[in-house]
């Protein structure tokens, strides 16, 4: 992916801006979503105002066909009237009772003769007599219309007016003509208009439309007087409707639910599907982009940490770092290879999986509970390549880096750390004025002469302390008394073999001696050197003999004996040394 380098360099060299473009991105999703939300919902809304319209046109021309049936059947029952022969009163109350069932709205029938008078009246309400005088002066004042028509050969409409009802209502009239084509006289339908128009509108509000009707700026009909149009999203529509050349005008305006049954919910759903998709476009790229950001820290990472790891080279330690799974070595540091003898990471690798004993005779330590932060520390031996094996002392430690898990392990030559310790150790047991072992060594060893006794290995305790020493002390100064204890210490220390004698000193001026062997032994040997002692005649000013002497009890031990039981005997032989006169060695009591 060498091309893409220079970008992702780029690019992670300018988070902020990055992350701001992603952001830009989201907000321009965001925007586009909603534009196209938009776009959708008012192509959407045009369609729906499209067939809202054409719909509503659908049913004004329905309304107009309607009111042209009900001219057209009325002209047809002016024909039916010109047939017939025989004309009476009855017929006429007959047929106008016929015409009349099927035009409810229509509330008088007129037959009119050529002299205006009027022949037969049908009316639905009123007195007779009233209705006929209104409707002889109604004729009358529609006389010209009248001639008109009888001229032409075709029915006409009065202009709407108010009738004696006080309503707004108009008549048709129908010129009549014998068989023979004579001019015979009128028929006069006289109808309410609100009633007419609104029986005509009634499919029209059944399916949930608002309608206003209006004659010129007179409203003939409204069923919203409370003005609650504007629920149709501005689909509303306007037409004229004729009652022959009487223009009346209808306004439509479907209602909120029948709007809303022509829109779908896909807009929604696109804008929805949209914003998920600008979402998940952010979400990758910010996804995307925080991977980068985090490989980009590993690689930074691993660099720091191979150049700190390059700096180990030099250092005392020796490193190891490998993987706890798998026992993958990682890194070996330059020392570790020098204090092995191997030549790469490689052959330490191949090591650890072939004989990981010869890096340390117990490889399971090496493979110990390494949850991270926790330490290790033991003792191994390290193999050379030469054979030669090296003490070392190492510290493994479980390390969590970017979440994963390693060992890391620094190996220190132990040698001199061990010498040290030995050292230590030995100063730790020895006097320090005398240079023999002192009483911490003296308890271990009467331990061990207990554990041997149980063996059946005898030994015999031995205590000793210098005669008059508060004496020489008072008498030469502490500083003589120092010298003397040495010079007795080295005495005794000549005089003991290292394996099976050993030589102590107990506390003060006091000593101990632990020697192999019975009490007829061991008294042997304290006769020596008391003997010895005396040979070396150090002055005593203050001891009636002259001379520094000593006295010595002893006592061999005896299986089942604790080591302060051993230790009572011997000094109460001790005791007894010195109340028999001191400068002898007396043997405790079998
Ligand atoms: N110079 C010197 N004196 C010590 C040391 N440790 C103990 N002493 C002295 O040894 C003396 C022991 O005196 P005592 O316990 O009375 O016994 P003693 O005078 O030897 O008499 P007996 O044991 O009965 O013969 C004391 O005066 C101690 O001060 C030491 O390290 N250096």
């Amino acid at each position: 992916m060498a091309h893409n380098t220079g970008l992702t360099h780029w690019l992670l060299r300018h988070a902020k801006l990055v992350l701001g473009l992603i952001a830009l991105v989201g907000l321009l999703g965001v925007w586009f979503s909603w534009l196209l939300w938009q776009l959708l919902s008012s192509k959407e809304h045009q369609v729906v105002a499209e067939q809202q319209r054409s719909a509503a046109t659908l049913l004004v021309e329905r309304v107009q066909e309607d009111l042209e049936e009900q001219l057209r059947s009325f002209a047809r029952f002016g024909r039916r009237i010109e047939s017939l022969e025989q004309f009476d009163t009855h017929s006429w109350q007959h047929e106008s009772h016929v015409q009349l069932e099927d035009f409810s709205s229509w509330h008088v029938l007129v037959l009119i003769d050529r002299q205006y008078r009027l022949r037969h009246v049908f009316t639905r309400a009123g007195d007779l007599p009233l209705e006929q005088a209104h409707y002889q002066q109604v004729l009358r004042r529609f006389s010209g219309l009248a001639e008109q028509a009888r001229e032409q050969r075709r029915d006409a409409m009065t202009p709407p007016h108010l009738t004696r009802h006080n309503r707004l209502g108009q008549g048709h009239l129908v010129p009549l003509y014998d068989p023979q084509g004579a001019f015979i006289g009128w028929l006069y339908g006289g109808f309410f208009v609100g009633e007419l128009m609104a029986r005509a509108l009634i499919p029209m509000i059944e399916q949930g439309y608002v309608i206003r009707l209006q004659q010129g700026e007179q409203v003939i009909f409204d069923n919203d007087p409370e003005r609650r149009l504007g629920n149709s999203q501005g689909v509303a529509t306007h037409s004229p409707l004729y009652l022959r050349d009487t223009r009346y005008d209808i306004w439509l305006e479907p209602s909120e639910a029948l709007v809303s049954a022509g829109f779908t919910d896909w807009p929604q759903w696109v804008l929805l599907a949209s914003l998920l998709n600008t979402a998940l476009l952010m979400l990758a790229l910010f996804y995307n982009y925080r991977r980068l950001q985090a490989e980009q820290a590993v690689r930074q990472s691993k660099l720091l940490v191979q150049e700190l790891l390059a700096l180990t080279g030099q250092a005392a330690d020796a490193l190891l770092v490998m993987k706890p799974e798998g026992r993958q070595v990682l890194y070996a540091s330059p020392r570790l290879l020098e204090l092995t003898g191997h030549a790469n990471e490689a052959a330490i690798q191949r090591l650890l999986k072939e004989r990981p004993s010869a890096l340390t005779p117990e490889p399971e330590r090496w493979q110990a509970d390494f949850t991270p932060g926790k330490t290790h520390e033991f003792r191994a031996q390290l193999a050379h390549t030469n054979g030669s094996l090296r003490t070392v002392d190492v510290s493994a430690r479980g390390v969590l880096f970017h979440r994963e898990r390693f060992v890391l392990y620094s190996c220190r030559d132990a040698s001199q750390r061990m010498a040290v310790e030995q050292a230590l150790k030995e100063q730790s047991l020895l006097d320090g004025l005398t240079g023999l072992h002192n009483r911490r060594a003296f308890d271990q060893a009467i331990a061990r002469a207990i554990d041997g006794l149980q063996a059946g290995a005898p030994c015999t305790l031995v205590m000793l302390d210098v005669d008059y020493f508060k004496r020489f002390n008072d008498s030469l100064g502490h500083q003589a008394g120092d010298d003397c204890l040495r010079e007795l210490g080295q005495l005794l220390s000549d005089n003991t073999r290292r394996d099976s004698e050993q030589a102590f000193r107990y506390g003060g001026e006091e000593f101990a001696l632990l020697l192999e062997g019975d009490s007829n032994a061991a008294g042997k040997a304290a006769e020596h050197i008391r003997l010895a002692l005396q040979q070396r005649a150090i002055t005593h000013p203050q001891s009636p003999l002259g001379e520094v002497t000593i006295s010595l009890g002893l006592a061999e031990g005896l299986a089942q004996q604790s080591a302060e039981a051993w230790l009572k005997a011997a000094d109460q032989a001790l005791y007894q040394a010195k109340q028999q006169g001191r400068n002898c060695v007396v043997k405790a009591d079998a």
